[in-house]
């Protein structure tokens, strides 16, 4: 054997590991070998009998190695493709409205309070505290309509190792508080600042994303001039799209011009293989067909729909029509800021359209998982980095101890590591110690 040290940074893993694939929705691969080089990349992935091999291709010693133990096993970091830090602080409440009304009662008085950045720094070091803790080491913000708190976000995930999209949220259309929101001019301006400053902190996991809030709060020309920023500067793009009726109904009558909600964002550009879409409870088929071929995603929020009573999305549907799709929190309109907790909804929505019709055939556990996992990094375009175990991939992943002390899950025997997977999913907590150091394993 070698006897050199791994070079700092470097890691060897031995135990279970589980994630998803483009062909499976689950793929256990037990008694497996991960190295991490030093740079936090999957340097490799085997089988534990090829120890010998591998250890003298890649320079480690036995004695370097990490051995999981039985009850553990690791898993990707959640993906959560749409959440809004900036609705943290009435997470958990305020959930008797419907979408349009909730926005006007709730949302944007408190959306305006970010002017203040002190109250912006309180917020955002809660919610991306708390979402790491949760499991998610990649999250798809919104944040206000201001640019110095938006910057002030991006900055605290940076901080804390959390890989993120960061949005300023550009609205050019309120009519009910009046005071939260810009001109088609100032959106454009701070929507370019905003981009330019965030780019030039350099962050390595950090991205801005082109946010327009959703159709009924943008003009036609500040959607245009949205578009452009985007092209212009290859940059992601989020928003919301047909999460209620009502909301499709009042966006036929803003663009009478278009011939579906989708068709608004497809005319501005907007809809590129870069952009996640948030809901799409009420698309037609038609207009997923518009989704598959631009190569945008759609981001499940189901704790959202059933807390404002939205909707209902149909995910086999938006499967069959091979159209992207991760999991979303949308806190505040969820009330859950845990990954795990849009995992159990997702279960619940899709047993809801079976109660419907039996017919109807029930996503399962690992399906889910996918879509929680693999599915995410693929709605954000970010499947290069993140999502799975592949070789030249971060090694982004959360180590599950299913029966740790104290914890919520009783185990009675040994159990298969898909059955772990399985407790952990429907039962389980994440809350692990704060040790910003060592993120990059978390
Ligand atoms: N759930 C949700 N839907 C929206 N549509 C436009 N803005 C919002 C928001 O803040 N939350
Ligand atoms: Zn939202």
């Amino acid at each position: 054997g070698c006897s050199r040290p791994l070079p700092s940074g470097a890691f060897v893993y031995r135990g279970t590991f589980v994630h998803s694939t483009q062909q499976t929705a689950l793929q256990i691969l037990k008694d497996a070998l991960l190295g991490v080089d030093a740079q936090g990349k999957i340097a490799f992935i085997r089988e534990g009998k090829e120890l010998e091999k591998l250890s003298q291709t890649f320079g480690f010693k036995t004695s370097d190695i990490t051995q999981l133990a039985q009850h553990e096993f690791f898993m990707p970091g959640l993906v959560d493709t749409h959440i809004h830090a900036s609705q943290y602080s009435y997470a958990g409440t305020a959930l008797d409205m419907p979408l349009l009304q909730w926005l006007n009662a709730y949302t944007f008085p408190v959306e305006s309070c970010f002017k203040d950045l002190e109250f912006a720094r309180k917020v955002y070091t809660q919610i991306v505290r708390r979402t790491l803790r949760n499991g998610t080491t990649t999250a798809c913000y919104f944040a206000t309509i201001h640019t110095e708190a938006s910057l002030l976000l991006g900055q605290i995930a940076n901080d804390f190792g959390q890989r993120a999209l960061v949005g300023k949220v550009c609205m050019d259309r309120n009519d009910c508080v009046k005071h939260y929101k810009e001109t088609l001019q100032d959106s454009q301006d701070e929507t370019c600042r905003f981009i330019k400053e965030l780019l030039e902190k350099k962050y390595p996991l950090v991205k801005p994303v082109v946010t327009p809030r959703f159709a009924p709060s943008c003009t036609g020309a500040l959607l245009e001039q949205l578009g452009e920023i985007a092209k212009n500067n290859n940059l992601h793009i989020q928003s919301h799209i047909s999460e209620t009726h009502e909301e499709v109904k009042l966006v036929k009558e803003l663009f009478p011009e278009s011939e579906s909600y989708t068709d608004v964002y497809r005319k501005h550009n907007l809809l590129t293989d870069k952009t996640v879409m948030a809901h799409g409870c009420h698309l037609s088929d038609e207009e997923l067909a518009l989704f598959r071929e631009t190569g945008a995603s759609l981001s499940h929020c189901p704790n959202s729909n059933f807390s404002l009573c939205s909707g209902v999305l149909n995910v086999r549907n938006v499967l069959k029509h091979k159209v992207k799709l991760g999991l979303g929190t949308d806190v505040a309109g969820g009330y859950s800021a845990s990954m795990l907790d849009a995992v159990r909804r997702a279960l619940d929505a899709s047993k809801v359209l079976t109660i419907q019709d039996p017919k109807y055939k029930t996503l399962s556990f690992e399906e889910v998982f996918r879509i929680a996992t693999l599915g995410g990094s693929q709605a954000l375009s970010l499947d290069d980095q993140t999502g799975n175990f592949e070789v030249g991939k971060d090694f982004d992943a959360l180590r599950i101890n299913v029966a740790a002390e104290g914890g919520p899950i009783d185990l009675i025997q040994d159990e298969e590591p898909k059955i772990l997977l399985e407790k952990f999913l429907n039962l389980g907590e994440c809350h692990f110690l704060f040790a910003p150091e060592n993120l990059s394993l978390m």
